[in-house]
């Protein structure tokens, strides 16, 4: 799969092991950045991650930041967007499986690097299911005005 991958200055350890860790399993990665742990602001890596999973550059975008709350926000702004913040397995699960999220948030300063392994595990690998939930994510994309 094609996945883009972004956080803040207190995520970019984790970024950069999660980067390696999809690579070695064989998925195209894109890292946007940043590149050093100087402070940055998350909105501007959340929305470039929210545009290239939007414009189908990406298949998924992972999004990191200190606590996964802030970037998450920001991917979200994007109306493409179904972002996702979890810290265990199942919930990374059901993201997929019941929303259909085509995003995932994880904070670097509150969930280890074998958890969000476990995560992105969960995330990758788990289908949406469709059905009843189909008519419920499609509401996601149509807000009442
Ligand atoms: O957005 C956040 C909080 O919801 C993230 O944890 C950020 O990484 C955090 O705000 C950055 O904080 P810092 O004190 O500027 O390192």
């Amino acid at each position: 799969m094609r996945i883009a991958i972004a956080s803040d200055h207190a995520a970019v350890d984790l970024k950069a092991t999660l980067r390696d860790y999809l690579i070695e399993l064989n998925h195209e990665v894109a890292d946007l950045g940043p590149e050093t742990a100087d402070r940055v602001d998350y909105p501007d890596y959340g929305y470039l991650l929210g545009s290239v999973v939007a414009d189908g550059t990406a298949d998924y975008g992972v999004a990191l930041c200190g606590s996964g709350i802030g970037i998450s926000m920001a991917v979200n702004r994007n109306p493409a967007c179904r972002c996702a913040l979890v810290s265990e397995p199942l919930s990374a699960a059901l993201a997929r499986e019941h929303n259909n999220a085509n995003c995932i948030a994880m904070g670097a300063r509150l969930t280890g690097i074998d958890m969000a392994k476990a995560c992105l595990d969960a995330f990758l690998s788990t289908e949406f299911g469709g059905g009843r939930h189909a008519g419920r994510v499609e509401k996601l994309s149509n807000p009442p005005a």
